[in-house]
């Protein structure tokens, strides 16, 4: 049986009054891409950020590659490699003295960081460009390089917050094209995107609203449960379904948190 590389039990997070996740139920499995899709605000990077180990849930239990959210934030700190949307490069820093400053903060040894930061630039092709400064990089070639710093010390997960956003499509293919070589590589990832031709790649995708995991699985199942020629029209079709039930409730003066 496949071993799942995330588990959440209705887990949620509060923000005083705010819940910014709803009581969420998801499992991703190892060796797949997950496409964690939804609105601005609907608590995709909350969640993210609580797999992450850190931003303790308000309720609910979870685990990621097998160590629990609760009790074993640092082993999973450890495991996993996570590109947030302001990731950080030191931008007067060269590209190699980027992943060489990351790999030190890994613990890696000098040879192993060496060889694997060798597989990166391979896999990223930055090759010829470990001598150009970060901040002379464009966005495309910044965020391969981010990408690199996030996979130095072999995670088996990769959590990525939005990687693409405001790339050309060119360096959005690319990187796509790098994700699923990782996907080979048995790396299992979980991907934020507003972009849904991204989404439609994905081996299962769900879609959030307010706090709320909607819809969950195969992007093609989805799309014929709710008939839907893509994956724009069903964002489409799920918001409008979600606001007219908000106006409903309004309407008969139920609260709708
Ligand atoms: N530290 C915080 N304190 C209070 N509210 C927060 C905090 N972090 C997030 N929120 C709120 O929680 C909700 C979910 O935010 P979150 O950033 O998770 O959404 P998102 O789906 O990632 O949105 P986006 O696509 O814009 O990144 C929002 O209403 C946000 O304002």
């Amino acid at each position: 049986m496949t071993e799942d590389a995330i588990r959440c039990n209705a887990l949620s997070k509060k923000f005083g009054s705010k819940m910014a996740v709803k009581p969420l139920d998801l499992s991703v499995k190892k060796n797949t891409i997950y496409g964690f899709l939804g609105s601005n605000g609907a608590g995709k990077s909350t969640v993210i950020r609580m797999l992450c180990g850190v931003l303790p849930p308000s309720s609910g239990s979870g685990t990621v590659l097998g160590y629990s959210l609760a009790e074993q934030p640092e082993q999973i700190k450890q495991r996993i490699g996570y590109m947030s949307q302001k990731f950080s490069l030191y931008l007067e820093l060269t590209v190699l003295e980027n992943l060489q400053f990351y790999g030190a903060i890994y613990g890696l040894k000098k040879k192993e960081l060496a060889a694997r930061i060798q597989t990166l630039l391979r896999l990223t092709k930055l090759e010829d460009r470990i001598s150009q400064r970060a901040g002379a990089l464009s966005g495309g070639w910044k965020q391969r390089l981010a990408l690199c710093c996030a996979m130095l010390h072999e995670p088996e997960l990769l959590i990525l917050d939005e990687p693409t956003a405001g790339v050309d499509p060119v360096s959005r293919k690319i990187f796509w094209e790098i994700i699923h070589q990782l996907k080979k590589d048995d790396v299992t990832v979980l991907v934020t995107t507003h972009y849904m031709d991204e989404a439609l790649t994905c081996d299962n995708i769900g879609f959030m609203y307010a706090g709320n995991l909607l819809v969950n699985g195969g992007p093609k199942e989805i799309m014929d449960e709710y008939s839907v020629k893509n994956l724009d029209d069903l964002f489409v079709k799920l918001v409008e379904q979600q606001e007219q039930e908000h106006a409903s409730h309004l309407k008969k003066g139920d609260s709708f948190e």
